[in-house]
């Protein structure tokens, strides 16, 4: 069996550190960061706020995360050892991919491959303090999250949640081992024992 498992949320809400406990207590899983699709920061728009678009679908390659997708789907124990990740003999028929992402919701064409999907939340004033202790790639301009990274999580959340999208939600302010034994219990009843 195949199950694409969907770790969602608000930037800074924990998907990363979810995540690495999943593929560190789930068989035969590799993981997919929608990060890693970011487009060049020259082809990022800037708003009429003055802001670059970081935080809109478009300013990720959407189009090469499905293409990694799909290999994995097409041939998930090649993808595996493609990337380091050991076939444990015992389970060749349970594969896992998990896509983490703060837009993984809003692309359609992804949309009905996830077995499950789930999304965390924390309160503004908290993601808006673990935001300000991140570097990334480019830094934060000064407003940035008030200006546009926030505006747009509740944009597209209000989509996502008009459009019906199933998505199990996560308080991403609970310590980080209760969250992932609350995720592996739900997968467990959800989908590997139901199988
Ligand atoms: N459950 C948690 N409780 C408190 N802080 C957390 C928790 N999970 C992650 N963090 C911290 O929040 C910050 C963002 O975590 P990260 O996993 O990188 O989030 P994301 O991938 O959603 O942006 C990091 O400093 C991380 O250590
Ligand atoms: N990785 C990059 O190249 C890059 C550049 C600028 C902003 N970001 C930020 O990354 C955030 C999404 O990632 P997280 O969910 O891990 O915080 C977005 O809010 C975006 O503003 C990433």
């Amino acid at each position: 069996m195949k199950y694409i498992v969907g770790i969602g949320g608000v930037t800074n809400g924990g998907k990363t550190t979810l995540t690495s406990g999943l593929l560190r207590s789930l068989p035969n899983c590799c993981v997919v960061h929608q990060d890693d699709f970011f487009k060049p920061q020259d082809q990022i728009a800037v708003g009429k706020d003055g802001f670059k678009q970081w935080d809109v679908l478009e300013s990720l390659d959407m189009e090469a995360m499905l293409s990694t997708v799909r290999a994995w789907l097409d041939n998930p124990p090649k993808f595996a050892r493609a990337h380091g990740v050991p076939v444990q003999p015992g389970l060749p028929d349970t594969h896992i991919l998990v896509l983490e992402g703060f837009l993984l919701y809003s692309y359609k064409p992804l949309l009905d491959l996830y077995s499950r999907r789930y999304f965390l939340t924390v309160p503004y004033e908290e993601c808006k303090r673990r935001r300000s202790t991140r570097s990334y790639e480019v830094p934060d301009p000064p407003g940035l999250f008030d200006g546009h990274v926030w505006p747009m999580y509740l944009k597209y959340q209000r989509e996502m949640e008009e459009g019906g999208v199933d998505v199990v939600y996560l308080d991403g302010t609970r310590p980080r081992a209760e969250l992932l034994h609350q995720v592996l219990e739900d997968l467990h009843n959800s989908l590997l024992n139901c199988s």
